[in-house]
């Protein structure tokens, strides 16, 4: 089943389309990465989701209860970390959270007692994610999580959106932080000035695209002879279309110093691909 659905949306300023007819689907149980260059209609297809701008034409659905973060957090900078989140639990008719778990659950405890207009940026991020968290809702909605995080808030947040996958929810989340993106979403949907470039399983999307890293890449490249290989910066090469097995052994018979041989990395070369074309 789908938890959300948008389908031919459009979202007009004026003469601008900040959403150009853009379709695409989350299924219920997975983490989809909502992918795009800077003003490719990210946040305006999430507004228009959480219900807080009106579509020109489409539609855009959630199935379910809806939360989740966007840019503006609307806490109160005189109110404590731990009355803003009760004041969530409470918002969302859950009087009986556990509010110190929640805490603990976002790495917040010392924080409980802190004014929310005191906090780091990041202390405010993790708060917004634990707010909405503690509403218990369906489907997330996330506009740049990771902003702000340290590496262990990062990895705290990447945990909690996995289990809210694994426990039947649904989490959409836009980032610009594609190593992140690698490691959370099973999904990704790539957008560029409104519209939809790609969309689909990470895995699928990413399957038979290699990234190497080589002090030796000139060597590696002639190896490869035949094979859909590209430099893509210094001392790296993305190979495209072929399996780890066939790359692996070019790469032995090459004689050539390897550093890195993964997909990972393949991600950000698969983005500037799809989004490079029609900026
Ligand atoms: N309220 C508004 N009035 C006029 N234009 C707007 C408004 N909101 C967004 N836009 C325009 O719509 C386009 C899409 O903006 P949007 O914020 O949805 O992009 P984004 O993909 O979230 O970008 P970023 O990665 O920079 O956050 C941009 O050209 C932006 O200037």
């Amino acid at each position: 089943m789908d938890a959300v659905v948008v389908e031919e949306l459009t979202k007009r300023y004026g003469r601008t389309a900040a959403v150009d007819g853009l379709s695409f689907a989350v299924p219920q149980g997975s983490v989809c990465g909502f992918l795009g260059p800077n003003g490719a209609g990210k946040t305006t297809t999430l507004r228009v989701l959480f219900g807080l701008t009106r579509a020109t034409s489409g539609r855009a659905e959630a199935a379910g209860r809806v939360g989740g973060v966007l840019d503006r957090d609307g806490f109160h900078p005189a109110r404590s970390v731990w009355n803003e989140l009760s004041l969530a639990a409470a918002r969302a008719g859950r009087q009986d959270a556990d509010i110190d778990a929640a805490l603990a659950a976002a790495d917040l405890e010392h924080a409980a007692d802190k004014l929310v207009g005191q906090c780091s940026h990041g202390t405010r991020r993790r708060l917004s994610l634990a707010a909405a968290l503690i509403a218990a809702p369906d489907v997330l909605l996330l506009d740049e999580p990771a902003s702000g995080l340290d590496p262990h808030a990062l990895r705290t947040l990447r945990e909690r959106l996995r289990a809210h996958a694994a426990a039947g929810g649904t989490v959409l989340l836009s980032s610009h932080v594609l190593e992140d993106v690698a490691a959370t979403c099973d999904r990704v949907v790539v957008v560029n000035r409104g519209r939809r470039v790609a969309e689909g399983e990470l895995a699928a999307l990413l399957a038979q695209r290699i990234r190497l890293r080589s002090p030796e890449p000139e060597k590696l490249l002639a190896a490869l002879d035949g094979l859909d290989a590209t430099s893509d910066g210094p001392g790296t090469i993305i190979v495209a279309g072929a399996d780890p097995d066939t790359v692996g052994r070019a790469v032995r018979d090459s004689g050539a110093v390897l550093h890195e041989m993964s997909t990972q990395g393949a991600l950000e070369a698969l983005y500037v691909g799809l989004t490079e074309a029609s900026r």
